[in-house]
């Protein structure tokens, strides 16, 4: 039986990138910051205390990759005598740092064209975009136009929104376009047909993704996001592992966000769940219908988008050791010839400045299909998965990437 099993979580960078400067993020590290913040007592409060414990992660290799990749141990975290991982720490060739370009460069397919962006963090926008967008959507008008934080650019504008019917236009560091709108005074389906449409104006713009950010509450005081975001990506920009598995007959079980990251190309079962023991539950539920040939593949979002971009390290290490508890059950379903990669899509340091990604490398944990444990050093590009995934699933080699599979540590 020959499956692949590929969890991304979404946001868990371990280390700056080389090219990091450029991004403004030289020095990022989420892994580090975190277990820094836990050593110094910062993140001890309800339901956790003291160092980062990570066991399970760290016996595939967590804190190994983490320590090739920035030159020092996490601090105060337990290193295990025994990993039983082959894990290494991958930079990414893609031009940005969004969740798009990460996943497809995971895929095999890195971004090599530079998205659009925009990048004034107020009057974001292009006026005529705005007015197409008040046209076709029949609005009264938009609010936000500016960069901002989703959770703060509600709280500041969600009533103005629920008295006037303006939807609230907002961006990021990040190719995107995001419209929060409020479920029931506005209405769920109109946010996503808007999205739609949004989706189809910005077409001569070049912009990676829109995102639908339907949120419920009466007041700045109590206004919540709800599972019910969409995001509309644009196509990869050529056929990933996913894309050729499916047509080679193989199976993909797409699990959360990872069917709409894709575009839904190369997906044949899509699986939706909201937070993160829900969505490992789907994970292990796919496993047990996943025949040969097929490849289950999930993102953990929170760490991204509820503790990352709020710049939250308590409830981004509160997480990362749930998802660890977690990580056994997943490991006991696991066949001989089944291969698990663990790995990220970009980094979210909760210590940094402002509330974008940041530009990191990322952890390449993998386990089965014969690899010997140890590392497999540093690796030039996120699609060496990809090329894995391609080399263990019996398809034709990926244009990208070079395969850990068969890698020996210590002949290396
Ligand atoms: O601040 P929120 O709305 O969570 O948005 C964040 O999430 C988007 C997708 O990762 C990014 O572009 C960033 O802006
Ligand atoms: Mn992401
Ligand atoms: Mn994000």
């Amino acid at each position: 039986m020959t499956r692949a099993i590929v969890l991304v979580l979404d946001s868990f960078g371990i280390g700056a990138a080389p090219d990091a400067e450029r991004f403004g993020d030289a020095g990022a590290d989420t892994l580090g910051h975190i277990a820094a913040a836990c050593a110094k007592g910062e993140c001890d409060g309800t339901g956790r205390r003291g160092p980062l414990a990570l066991p399970n992660l760290a016996r595939l290799g967590l804190f190994h990759a983490h320590r090739e990749s920035t030159g020092a141990w996490a601090e105060d975290v337990e290193v295990p005598n025994e990993v039983i991982g082959a894990y290494g720490h991958a930079g990414e060739i893609s031009s940005g740092k969004d969740t798009p370009s990460g996943h497809w460069e995971i895929a095999g397919v890195p971004v090599r064209f530079d998205w659009g962006y925009f990048l004034d963090r107020e009057e974001s926008f292009p006026p005529e975009l705005l007015a197409a967008l008040i046209r076709e959507g029949e609005l009264p008008g938009v609010l936000g136009n500016c960069h901002a934080s989703g959770t703060e650019i509600i709280a500041r504008f969600g009533e103005e929104h629920m008295a006037s019917g303006k939807p609230i236009v907002y961006t990021s560091a990040d190719s995107v376009l995001q419209i929060a709108a409020h479920e029931e005074s506005f209405g769920l389906a109109r946010l996503h047909a808007l999205c739609e449409t949004a989706r189809r104006l910005l077409e001569p713009y070049n912009i990676g993704r829109v995102i639908a950010r339907p949120f419920v509450g009466q007041s700045a005081a109590d206004f919540t996001r709800t599972a019910n975001r969409r995001d509309y990506s644009v196509e990869p920009p050529a056929p990933t592992v996913l894309q050729k598995l499916c047509d080679d007959g193989g199976e993909v079980f797409a699990i959360g966000k990872i069917a709409d990251i894709y575009a839904h190309c190369g997906v044949t079962r899509t699986l939706k769940a909201s937070g993160h023991d829900a969505l490992m539950d789907a994970t292990l539920a796919a496993l047990d219908e996943a025949g040969e040939r097929s490849l289950v593949m999930t993102n953990f979002v929170d760490f991204d988008t509820l503790y990352g971009h709020r710049r939250d390290v308590t409830g981004y290490a509160t997480a990362l050791e749930a998802f660890d508890v977690r990580l056994p059950e997943l490991l006991a379903k696991l066949r001989d010839d089944d291969l698990l990669v663990i790995t990220a899509d970009h980094g979210c340091d909760p210590t940094w400045h402002g509330t974008d990604h940041t530009r990191e490398r990322v952890p390449v944990l993998a386990l089965g299909a014969g690899l010997a444990p140890g590392s497999l050093g540093a690796r030039d590009t996120f699609a060496d998965i990809g090329q894995s995934l391609a080399a263990h699933l019996g398809l034709p080699p990926m244009a990208d990437g070079t395969s850990f599979i068969g890698f020996d540590p210590l002949a290396a």
